[in-house]
């Protein structure tokens, strides 16, 4: 009898004494492990961290493996289908439901610009969903200089600005008016210039336009609806949700000229705060028209 409790015993007593002769390295990973999952489950901000620290950490890893591809062409419009291609998926790993509606709005052979409202870095993945053939997007300068991402950003022919000097801010868009009907690109701007979470749309900065109206081609409004449901960096909420991109129809700049962009400005926002605005009273939960 005595044989078989020490039989019993000496499993447990092994794995106690394995225990006890654990590192403190080893102690600290055997917590984390237990620890992370259930913070996760159990903090909402902790989620929210973990969530968006995968998601910066996740592009610019997937920026290593698009580099080498986009080095063969150098800098070309054409890389942002790689970059699109390999951006496409993340939005099943965050369990976000995109919708668009207005596909056919796309259906212009001349090139364009595109402009949308900016809630988050998020709009990545709505700017990806519907990202029309050799379309580059307006970026701050200081993506550039964001490790791998900005790299692949340059491969991709993504237009740098420097918000902080006008100037050469408004010559860059200059430029880009020229390279968009000698090289056939089309150029996407969020025309807010900052990232805006208010539930509404800021005022619109006018370098979009007075592009448009440069280059004499036409305006192209999208809005992402509100992230709310799903997303705010407010109260560090992050959870899965269902976005709706409506591509408006072009709002053509034939015959303006600069001084007609403050009013074609205030047109487009117009438009693009009734879709906004719509498009939040369609929010689930919410009845059609405006119920609660
Ligand atoms: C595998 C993975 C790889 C990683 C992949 C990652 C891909 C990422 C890509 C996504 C990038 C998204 C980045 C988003 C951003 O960075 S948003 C921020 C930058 N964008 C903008 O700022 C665009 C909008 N800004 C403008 O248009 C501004 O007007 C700007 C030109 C920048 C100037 O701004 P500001 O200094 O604030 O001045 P004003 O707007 O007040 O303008 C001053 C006057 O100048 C007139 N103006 C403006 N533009 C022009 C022009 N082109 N020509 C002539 N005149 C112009 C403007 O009308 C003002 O005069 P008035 O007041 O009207 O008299
Ligand atoms: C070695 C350096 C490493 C730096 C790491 C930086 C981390 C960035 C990592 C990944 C980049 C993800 C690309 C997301 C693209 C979205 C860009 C974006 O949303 O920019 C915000 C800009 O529109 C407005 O900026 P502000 O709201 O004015 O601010």
């Amino acid at each position: 009898m005595s044989s078989n409790v020490v039989k019993a015993a000496s499993p447990l007593a092994s794995a106690v004494t394995g225990a006890m002769e654990l590192s403190v390295a080893q102690w600290l990973l055997v917590v984390c492990l237990v620890a992370f999952p259930l913070l996760y489950e159990w903090s909402v901000t902790f989620k929210y961290f973990c969530k968006m620290a995968f998601y910066n950490g996740w592009i610019l890893t997937l920026a290593i493996l698009a580099i080498p591809i986009c080095a063969v062409r150098g800098r070309n419009v054409e890389n942002m289908k790689v970059l699109r291609f390999m951006l496409l998926h993340i939005k099943y790993l965050y369990g976000i439901k995109i919708e668009v509606r207005g596909w056919e709005n796309f259906n212009i052979k001349e090139p364009y610009v595109v402009v949308s409202n900016h809630q988050s870095s998020l709009d990545l993945l709505g700017m990806m969903e519907i990202l029309p053939g050799r379309c580059v997007p307006i970026a701050k300068r200081e993506l550039m200089y964001a490790g791998t991402a900005g790299l692949a950003c340059w491969l991709a022919g993504v237009i740098f600005i420097n918000r902080k000097k006008t100037d050469d801010a408004i010559s860059v868009m200059s430029e880009a008016a020229e390279t968009m009907l000698k090289e056939d690109v089309r150029v996407w701007v969020f025309p807010e210039g900052t990232r805006n979470h208010s539930g509404s749309l800021l005022a619109f900065k006018r370098g979009a336009f007075h592009l448009a109206v440069q280059a004499q081609v036409p305006v192209i409004p999208v809005v992402m609806s509100s992230y709310k449901d799903f997303y705010c960096k407010k109260e560090k909420k992050f959870t899965t949700g269902k976005c709706t991109v409506r591509i408006l129809p072009g709002v053509s700049t034939r015959g303006l000229s600069p001084d007609d962009v403050p009013d074609l400005t205030d047109r487009v926002r117009g438009l693009m705060l009734d879709a906004f605005s719509q498009m939040s009273n369609e929010r689930p939960g919410k009845e059609p028209g405006g119920g609660h």
